[in-house]
């Protein structure tokens, strides 16, 4: 049965041994059912109280017999920091779990323990936590075995989903790959400009998020194998047609489904009785890669040496071929690298088009500044010198991290070096942490007074380049550090120049005047379903940690990706001038 390792010893735990604790004293009790019953259902609670009061007890000692302090506590509203629970389940909204940690942070100090229904939880926005777990300790904090154990179906045994010397074989795999010399920006222009002519401009609004989703996706297949899947006149058998069409759905639907069997805990195989809901999903994700491997294995040896010696591109996919024999390893690879790219990349370049349409005087210096360094072909050199294009993009990471929370649980105890004065804490073994992105990277005490606002002079004045233990890691940090970054940011610089020249041609179309400015990006809210809109409320300076105390005007939403929350909706128009 799937999910048995984690499964049986749970149920022990819960059904089994309260029975074998409470048959003892059932014997001097009346022999009433009734009685029976009810001290059954009370042995349940008296064995979980008295558990956790071990658990908290002998934490506590081992604490004090290192120098450590504990984890302070959370002292939730309702018995077992149910309340907890039950805020976490209901904030489907990023703003909602920031406004929540904010809170508990705001009490609690940066590093906390909700310690929900008797297994602790340690949340953390101090960065020299994130940085003991990332980097100094990094052995110890992995990606664990339950984690593997709900992944498995949708990520195999690839990079995301592995830990030690597995992990280790992986990385060391793809590293050469993922090499800037190995992505360029000429790969993407021809989809970037697609994508541009596709645009609405006037006063027809589109969704650019669900656009962005596609683009990711057609320029990450491109990369790692070499197909366009946004062109027409490549066409496959009706089968893959129909996968390559749900591609998008499936990578989603097996994301969501991990997603799930993460939140309901160990228990989530006894709600997936008799049905895997991923077998549908990867039935069309395996469909999909199927003809692409047989292919690549076909023109391996002599096409990818050809290649080389001619200096022309080869694809991941390649690679992976002339690296192994194991074409489930090839398929695993595949999966994780596209799950990689595909969510964060347009996580990315929806917040920068967010951003720019929400700071038009942000976005007037780009241009500016485009319009002075990059003249003729888009070069790498030119790319290089957009120095506020890069602080741009810096910016929009830290405020807007594509991936808002980062997971990891321990396999042996560990003392936490803090920020603050005094003791280090003590972390036990099989705990989790969860590294909240996000919040360090709007702390005050991380970025200063105004870490809230968006202000790309932050990256000109302390360096482009600014390292993780100095409060930004976006990328993650450490060993486990994205391989992505020269990907993506490749990809997101080589999109706003072509944007501003974009923006520009459509000016010089339509023969832009006195009484009308150039053409811009604007947030078109007005066209947003009504019932994503963001909260009037939240608009005003709360103080509570959303909507950025009322600088953002959309919902911003996080499961596992920061997205906004039913797309996100502009004009390409025409700016009125004063
Ligand atoms: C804005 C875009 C991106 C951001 C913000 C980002 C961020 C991250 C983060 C936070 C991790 C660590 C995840 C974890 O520990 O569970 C990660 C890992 C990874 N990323 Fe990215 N990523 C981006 C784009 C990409 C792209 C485009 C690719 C591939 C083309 C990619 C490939 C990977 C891989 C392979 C790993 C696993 C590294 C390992 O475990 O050793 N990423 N990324």
């Amino acid at each position: 049965m799937k999910g048995a390792a984690f499964l049986l010893p749970a149920l022990f735990r819960i059904l089994v041994l309260p029975i074998l604790i409470v048959q003892p004293i059932l014997r001097f009790l009346p022999d009433l059912t009734l009685f029976r019953l009810v001290a059954y259902l009370l042995s349940f609670a008296l064995v979980y109280a008295v558990r956790g009061r071990l658990d908290v007890w002998s934490t506590s000692r081992q604490a004090s017999a290192q120098g450590a302090a504990d984890v302070p506590l959370v002292n939730g509203r309702w018995p077992f920091n149910l309340d907890i629970v039950r805020d976490w389940a209901k904030s489907g909204s990023e703003d909602e779990v920031a406004r929540m940690m904010f809170l508990l942070g705001r009490q609690y100090g940066s590093t906390y323990n909700t310690r929900v229904i008797g297994e602790n939880q340690i949340l953390s926005t101090d960065p020299k936590v994130f940085k003991h777990a990332l980097v100094d300790d990094s052995n110890n904090f992995v990606k664990g075995k339950k984690f593997k154990d709900r992944a498995e179906g949708f990520l195999g045994d690839g990079i995301f989903n592995s830990d030690g010397e597995r992990w280790k074989f992986h990385r060391t795999l793809l590293r050469p790959f993922f090499h800037p010399s190995h992505v360029s920006h000429k790969l993407f222009i021809p989809f970037i400009q697609r994508f541009l002519n596709n645009l609405p401009s006037g006063e027809e609004a589109c969704d650019i998020q669900a656009r962005f989703r596609q683009l990711a996706l057609e320029t990450a297949l491109m990369w790692m194998t070499g197909t366009d899947i946004g062109d027409p006149s490549s066409k496959g058998s009706a089968e893959w047609e129909q996968s390559k069409n749900d591609l998008g759905w499936a990578l989603v639907e097996a994301q969501r489904v991990v997603g799930r069997r993460v939140k309901i805990g160990t228990v989530w195989p006894l709600l997936e009785l008799g049905y895997d809901p991923l077998a549908r999903p990867m039935q069309v994700i395996r469909t999909f890669f199927a003809p692409l491997i047989t292919a690549a294995v076909s023109r391996r040896d002599q096409q990818v040496q050809d290649s080389l010696r001619a200096g022309d591109e080869v694809h991941l996919i390649d690679r992976l071929i002339e690296a192994t024999e194991d074409m489930k390893l090839v398929e695993d690879q595949l999966i994780n690298v596209l799950l990689a790219s595909r969510d964060t990349t347009s996580s990315l370049l929806t917040f920068c088009t967010y951003a720019l349409a929400l700071y038009p005087d942000v976005a007037d210096r780009l241009r500016g500044e485009v319009r002075s360094v990059v003249i003729g072909d888009v070069n790498k050199g030119a790319i290089r010198e957009c120095r506020l294009c890069r602080g741009f993009i810096n910016e929009t990471l830290r405020l807007f991290p594509p991936v808002p929370l980062n997971i990891r649980r321990t396999l042996r105890p560990s003392l936490l070096r803090t920020s603050a004065a005094g003791p280090p804490l003590f972390m036990p073994a099989n705990t989790s942490i969860i590294l909240a992105f996000i919040l360090m990277q709007r702390d005050q005490a991380v970025w200063g007074e105004n870490a809230l606002d968006f202000d790309i002079d932050r990256w000109l004045k302390g360096g482009l380049d600014i390292k993780e233990s100095e409060g930004f890691m976006s990328w993650n940090a450490g060993p486990r550090m994205c391989l992505g970054q020269p990907f993506a940011l490749t990809l997101v610089h080589t999109f706003l120049i072509l944007l501003f020249r974009h923006l520009d041609s459509l000016g010089s179309d339509r023969g832009e005047n006195e009484s009308s400015g150039s053409f811009q990006l604007q947030l078109a809210v007005d066209a947003q379903p009504a019932e994503t809109r963001m909260p009037e409320s939240w608009k005003g300076k709360e103080g509570d940690g959303r909507a950025r105390d009322g600088r953002d005007r959309v919902w911003i939403m996080g499961d596992v990706i920061l997205t906004v929350k039913g797309g996100l909706w502009v004009r390409l128009a025409q700016a009125a001038k004063l």
